[in-house]
């Protein structure tokens, strides 16, 4: 397996806030990486500093074996990018906004090209609908045919599900897992948690800053993240009361149990002690990633209190 990015202290500032601070990144062909982080983390400037759509401040390092500082053409050229926003034409139908796409970036075999990609995506028998007419995960599978057109060895997908059904977004990634099981390399930005789970490796970033990596595994085993599920009356109430106490970084009702997480294992069980007995049942249970998330993005409040640097 090659690597497909190895890129060393990446830095970029917009005017005089850094948005992303020291990033070192490396990923292996056919991987799905998903970043995670809050909003204006800095996962989109790093997509696109990754594709050579940015120019970084500073870094080093190659990207499908090009120097990325100084090959970006070359290595856009071998690049999917999917946008935040549906940017084909609504008043185009699926078929010609693919032609369209296709002449945009010079393709040869146009007609066999977009045919192969309807085929794949199940848009053949749609082709002759209108863009703007489609759901929004039709819209989703339409802009995935258009950034795999010219066949990319590496695809970026910035947030590419955002108010998609689950059922969309379901098979929306299985399209994604098939052309990573080809060998293309897939970067993907996400808030949601089933779509962290099926990437293959994760990045969480905060401030600009990738503050943890791995597979979802590694990151939950790294956390020293402490959780326990609590089942009883009330859940709401005692979730509210439990998220303010000392030791608890994140209190959380799911349905009718409350998953109650830290890292001070003393200190938790202080705060639980005063429900340690009947009605409640409590159980220690492995945090899941969204538990993990949650007390990394915990860091972003402490550090805003603390007056981050911008
Ligand atoms: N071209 C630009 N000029 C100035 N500031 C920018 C530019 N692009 C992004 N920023 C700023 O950089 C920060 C990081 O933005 P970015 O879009 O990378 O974050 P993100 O993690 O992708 O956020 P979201 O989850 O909301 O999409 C934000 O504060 C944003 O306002």
């Amino acid at each position: 397996m090659s690597r497909v990015i190895d890129v060393r202290g990446l830095n970029k500032s917009f005017g005089d806030k850094r948005v992303v601070r020291d990033v070192s990144i490396a990923v292996d062909e056919g991987r799905i990486t998903g970043f995670l982080g809050p909003n204006g983390s800095g996962k989109t400037t790093t997509l696109r500093l990754l594709c050579g759509l940015l120019t970084p401040d500073s870094g080093e390092g190659e990207v499908l074996g090009l120097n990325f500082r100084t090959e970006s053409s070359r290595i856009k050229r071998q690049t999917g990018y999917m946008t935040q926003r549906f940017s084909l034409y609504d008043d185009m139908t699926i078929n010609e906004n693919l032609v369209f796409v296709a002449r945009v970036y010079g393709l040869d075999d146009r007609a066999d090209r977009v045919d192969r990609a309807l085929k794949r995506l199940g848009l053949a028998e749609r082709r002759d609908q209108l863009a703007g007419a489609l759901s929004g995960g039709w819209k989703q599978r339409l802009a995935l045919a258009a950034a795999t057109l010219h066949e990319p060895k590496l695809l970026l997908l910035d947030e590419p599900t955002a108010g998609v059904d689950p059922k969309a977004r379901r098979e929306f990634w299985d399209e994604i897992h098939a052309l990573a099981a080809e060998g293309l390399t897939v970067l993907v930005s996400t808030h949601y948690m089933d779509e962290a789970e099926r990437c293959h490796d994760i990045g969480y970033i905060l401030h600009g800053e990738l503050i943890a990596r791995g597979t979802g595994e590694e990151i939950i085993d790294r956390s020293n993240l402490i959780t326990f599920n609590g089942e009883g009356p009330d859940i709401d109430h005692l979730a509210h009361r439990l998220a303010t106490q000392a030791g608890v970084v994140s209190a959380s009702a799911f349905g009718a149990a409350v998953h109650v997480s830290g890292v001070d294992r003393a200190a938790l069980e202080q705060a639980l002690a005063p429900y340690r007995q009947a009605p409640y049942r409590w159980t220690e249970v492995k945090p899941s990633l969204e538990d993990v998330f949650i007390q990394l993005m915990s860091r972003e409040t402490e550090s805003v209190q603390e007056g981050h640097d911008a």
